[in-house]
């Protein structure tokens, strides 16, 4: 292994293997997990036993409808609020959004998040036992975004959610948060739809190509089903990683917070060493290398090009005209990956008097979503009818 990158996350080498994500026996955190059953997917077929892997903060009220579902992104997980922890390698995404008096204020709401389907952190994906005992690896099936909102659908059934005051997500967690009151209209009340889009573009959908690419030319990828082999494809999976982390920041700030500066104690003119931005790069590689997997990232990377509202219901239009929540579409304006005219295509075809759109001036990128922590909670808190 001498000639493949070391990854300086603690959760990158375990238990003798370099698959990264939760796997059944790690310690759980704050995770609590519940099965669903067999789920159809709607491009055909049943997966058979399907767990999800949730968090939870707040108490659900008798009626069952004070609930709000947080829809984290590709390679975010259900920790949205908290500490790191053993079993959780991150701290929470929106750290500080959620507890009595926060913007989430508990006292009121009960919120619920789970890990997505095809995913590492617990809930059913390619790196979880299929039903003969080893890793569904390549027999993992082709899944949905909403394949992801009706896996979601089961557990607030299991949890006695009878109605969401709101769905909130950004990037791929706005696909489920706008493909949510489309399925299922009786049972959203309003939804945020951060940094997303009504379809993955030709452009979402490029820049996906060399990543999943990256992945599958990686030798130790092995079709997919290198779970049982001891190693995973992590030069792949940190490849793609690095190109997905340029998209998700704004040229104006890379250029303003790096410029063409050398990474200290390095030469970059000749002297093998780096330039700063390709040292932060790194860094954001091993640390996504050392808590995501391959697998899951393809499942998933799948599954966000599959996105498209209109996709049988007879278009943009026609999917849109479903819907009786209050739809809350934010954009931010720096971001060159989902950038604001999706949003406002989305609030144009959204109905009348049932939208508004938001445009947040940040230097961030697409990652403003997670980074705007203030501007976003506030939304939040604005889209639930507090003050
Ligand atoms: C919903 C979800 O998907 S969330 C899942 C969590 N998301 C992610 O992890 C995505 C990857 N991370 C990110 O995109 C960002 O870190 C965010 C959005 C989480 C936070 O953004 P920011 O606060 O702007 O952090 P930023 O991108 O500047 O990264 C800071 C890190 O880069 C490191 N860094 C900065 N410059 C350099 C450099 N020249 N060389 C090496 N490392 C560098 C910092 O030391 C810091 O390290 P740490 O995070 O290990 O403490
Ligand atoms: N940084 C986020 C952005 C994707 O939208 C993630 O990794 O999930």
């Amino acid at each position: 292994m001498a000639d493949r990158p070391t990854y300086n996350s603690p959760n990158a080498v375990r238990r003798g293997t370099h698959v990264g994500g939760w796997r059944e026996g790690d310690p759980v955190a704050a995770r609590k997990f519940v099965d669903i059953g067999a789920v159809e997917l709607e491009r055909g077929g049943v997966l058979p036993s399907v767990r999800v892997a949730y968090e939870s903060w707040g108490t659900l009220n008798a009626a069952g409808d004070n609930a709000v579902l947080i829809e984290h992104a590709l390679t975010g997980d259900a920790h949205v609020d908290g500490p790191a922890a053993e079993g959780q390698p991150t701290p929470g995404w929106w750290d500080g959004l959620i507890g009595p008096g926060r913007y989430l204020d508990t006292d009121k709401w009960y919120v619920v998040a789970s890990n997505v389907l095809g995913g590492c952190q617990g809930t059913t994906g390619p790196s979880s036992p299929a039903p003969d005992g080893t890793p569904w690896g390549s027999r993992f099936p082709f899944i949905t975004i909403r394949d992801q909102v009706r896996v979601e659908a089961l557990l607030a059934d299991q949890l006695r959610i009878t109605k969401f005051a709101a769905v909130v997500g950004g990037s791929m967690g706005g696909m489920r948060a706008i493909e949510w009151p489309i399925m299922y209209p009786d049972r959203v009340q309003s939804s945020v739809i951060l940094a997303s889009t009504a379809y993955a573009t030709s452009d979402q959908i490029a820049w996906c190509a060399p990543q999943i690419a990256a992945i599958k030319s990686d030798p130790l990828w092995c079709g997919g089903d290198y779970y049982e082999s001891g190693d995973a494809p992590t030069v792949g999976l940190g490849i793609a990683r690095s190109i997905a982390h340029v998209t998700y920041r704004s040229e104006y700030e890379l250029a303003t917070r790096f410029g063409r500066e050398a990474q200290p104690g390095e030469d970059p003119l000749g002297g093998g060493g780096r330039y700063a931005i390709e040292s932060y790069l790194d860094h954001h590689r091993d640390k996504l290398v050392g808590r995501f997997d391959a697998g899951s990232y393809v499942v998933l990377t799948e599954s966000m090009n599959s996105h498209d509202i209109g996709r049988g219901r007879g278009g943009l239009a026609a999917a849109l005209a479903k819907v009786t929540a209050q739809l809350h579409i934010v954009a931010v304006n720096t971001d060159r990956l989902y950038p604001v005219r999706l949003s406002e295509e989305l609030a144009k075809f959204a109905p009348k008097g049932k939208n508004d759109l938001t445009i947040l001036d940040s230097p961030y990128g697409h990652d403003g979503f997670l980074i705007e922590l203030d501007m976003i909670g506030a939304i939040i808190k604005n889209a639930l009818g507090a003050d």
